[in-house]
């Protein structure tokens, strides 16, 4: 069992621990009807019960007190044994789910950029909320069902000591009672597996219904559609899913239940006609009977629960598994102060689709240096945020060399030079809190930049936090170079950042910002489409079909965009715009 072999790898002494505790009061818990019996039985043959010796306590009479203290220590044993095991493995659950939990973390951590992308959020977060809770949930019947399967085992026990015949017959109906509960159980089993795909992609609408709420008010149909499509259809599924695995289920359980009822139903009324059993013996084992019809649907019970705890846990485990991961150290350590940057034959292709290659850039050479600011430009899907990617050190090439200055970037000192950089995509992401411990200097720089960015009317700290990131789209980008003007790396990158900036604040970006950048001797990339402000770069590398086909100066690039500017003025001539 997948779920038992997670839990007793993780913490083997306490799940032993519990798995005994469990196994003890299982099998006192199969001895309470024997224990019974046997004091009812009269002691010697011909005396009666009312002749059993008494004792008083008070205003109580006790019959038979030597057992009916044993009866209530055992009792008493058992609520403190089960107790102990369930709390026991419960906890183990807990701290399993979170070991789970923190795994998802570690994993993503480490998986490339490129994967991630690919992947998307809905399936990742879903296993998260949905498989992690599944796999406790399933934890959680493990005592119930140890202890039950003693206990079942132990009331076999007294059955064979009670009459062997009786026993055979028994183990013959179970036997046959769970082949015929595995057959529903296996097609449960399936329409359970099938509703939890169609619970990932109910995750991707939600996330559709959630980003693209703006888009969906403005169109009933588009709504209606999407609604129907990404929606309701996957509901429609889950629904018709769990609800005919729920009736396979139940109706497999109440099976499951009547099995001991059908037993002694054939005991009474067939078995005693082909064996010669006593009244009092047919009456232990009904009693054994009854009694072990509690456990059996216990077992039953839970069943369904590990079930989909374990789809839950394979889930989890093949989602991990389908991320691949960074084969870097992670150890970060100093690294010698560089001056350049240089890219030779570097080559890089994201993941082939199906049938479909991967789109690639290079091979580039590339030298950029500290100090200088750097334009990309190129049409769009021309690689230019690939090339930032790799620039960036999260996409790593497959083919090539990166150095800075005459070190070779490799496994073991990627992660250090990653943390020289620092970049701004268009799809960045803002945290609420600035992720380092502020001290007085650090408030007075916050400041300072906050003025900078004409933020300071807007924006306050609040223990680390931005008092509000309800912002316009400018301002929100304004505090993302806040965050990174914080972190004071050698590079700095920003795609398109200033495509969203008012003209003002684009002059203050381009004419102030990026050269006092440079003036700290931070190596500045841009990929940008503002040919107004060219003239600011030393550089301006050209994108096309994932190539760098030009490195080149400002001047001459703008010369060319002039003539490309006639050659575009000719064509609106021509088709009469
Ligand atoms: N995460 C990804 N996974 C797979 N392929 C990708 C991914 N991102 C981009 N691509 C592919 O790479 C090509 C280039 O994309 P890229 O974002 O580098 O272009 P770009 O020049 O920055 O475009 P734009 O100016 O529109 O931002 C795309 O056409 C797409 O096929």
């Amino acid at each position: 069992m997948n779920l038992l072999k997670l839990f007793s790898e993780s913490y083997p002494n306490r799940v032993f621990i519990s798995v005994l505790l469990g196994a003890i009061s299982g099998i006192l818990y199969s001895g309470l009807i024997p224990f019974v019996l046997m004091s009812i039985e009269s002691p010697t043959p011909g005396l009666q019960l009312a002749e059993v010796p008494h004792a008083r306590y008070g205003l109580l009479e006790v019959a038979n007190y030597k057992l009916a203290a044993l009866f209530f220590l055992a009792c008493t044993f058992i609520l403190i044994m089960r107790s102990l095991s369930e709390i026991l493995l419960q906890r183990v659950a807990t701290d399993v789910a979170r070991k789970l939990r923190v795994s998802f973390y570690d994993k993503i951590s480490r998986t490339p950029l490129y994967a991630i992308e690919k992947m998307g959020s809905s399936k990742l977060v879903a296993s998260v909320n949905l498989d992690v809770p599944r796999i406790v949930n399933g934890a959680r019947a493990l005592p119930l069902l140890l202890i039950n399967l003693v206990t079942l085992v132990g009331m076999l026990g007294f059955l064979v000591y009670l009459n062997g015949e009786v026993f055979k017959m028994v183990m013959i109906a179970i036997a046959f009672g769970i082949l015929a509960y595995q057959v529903p159980m296996y097609f449960g089993n399936k329409l359970l597996t099938r509703s939890r795909e169609y619970r990932d992609a109910i995750q991707e609408g939600v996330n559709g219904l959630l980003s693209g709420a703006k888009e969906l008010k403005l169109d009933a149909q588009k709504r209606a559609y999407f609604h129907q499509d990404a929606l309701l259809s996957n509901e429609k599924n889950i629904l018709k899913n769990e609800k005919a695995a729920q009736s396979v289920l139940i109706s497999t359980i109440n099976f499951g239940d009547l099995i001991c009822f059908f037993v002694i139903g054939a005991l009474c009324f067939i078995f005693v006609n082909y064996h010669s059993i006593s009244n009092s013996e047919l009456v232990a084992v009904i009693m054994a009977l009854l009694y072990v019809t509690g456990p059996i649907a216990v077992l039953l019970n839970a069943l369904p629960q590990m079930m989909m705890a374990t789809i839950s846990y394979k889930k989890f485990n093949t989602l991990l598994n389908e991320l691949p991961e960074e084969e870097i150290d992670y150890q970060i350590s100093e690294v010698p102060s560089w001056q350049t940057l240089r890219f030779d034959n570097v080559e890089f292709a994201y993941p082939s689709d199906q049938d479909e290659a991967g789109f690639a850039v290079g091979p580039i050479d590339l030298t950029l240096k500290r100090g200088e600011i750097v334009f990309i430009v190129g049409s769009n899907g021309s690689g230019k945020s690939t090339l930032s990617k790799l620039l960036t050190l999260h996409y790593q090439a497959v083919g090539g060399h990166i150095y800075f200055d005459d070190a070779a970037l490799n496994n073991a000192n990627i992660e250090s030079y990653r943390q020289g950089i620092s970049a701004i995509y268009s799809n960045y992401y803002l945290f609420a809190k600035i992720l380092k411990d502020l001290d007085d200097a650090t408030m007075e720089l916050i400041q300072h930049y906050l003025k900078l960015l004409h933020l300071d009317h807007k924006v306050t700290i609040e223990d680390g936090y931005f008092s509000t990131v309800s912002l316009s789209d400018g301002q929100r980008k304004r505090l993302a170079l806040l965050v990174a003007f914080l972190e004071d790396k050698q590079v700095y990158l920003f795609d398109e950042w200033a495509a969203d900036q008012d003209p003002i604040f684009k002059e203050v970006f381009y004419k102030r910002i990026l050269p006092s950048l440079k003036a700290k001797q931070k190596l500045v990339i841009a990929i940008t489409h503002d040919d107004k402000y060219f003239d600011l770069a030393d550089r301006v590398i050209v994108m096309e079909g994932g190539k760098v086909v030009e490195q080149t100066s400002y001047t001459q690039y703008f010369d060319k965009l002039q003539l490309n500017q006639s050659a575009k003025n000719d064509f609106l001539a021509e088709v009469g715009a």
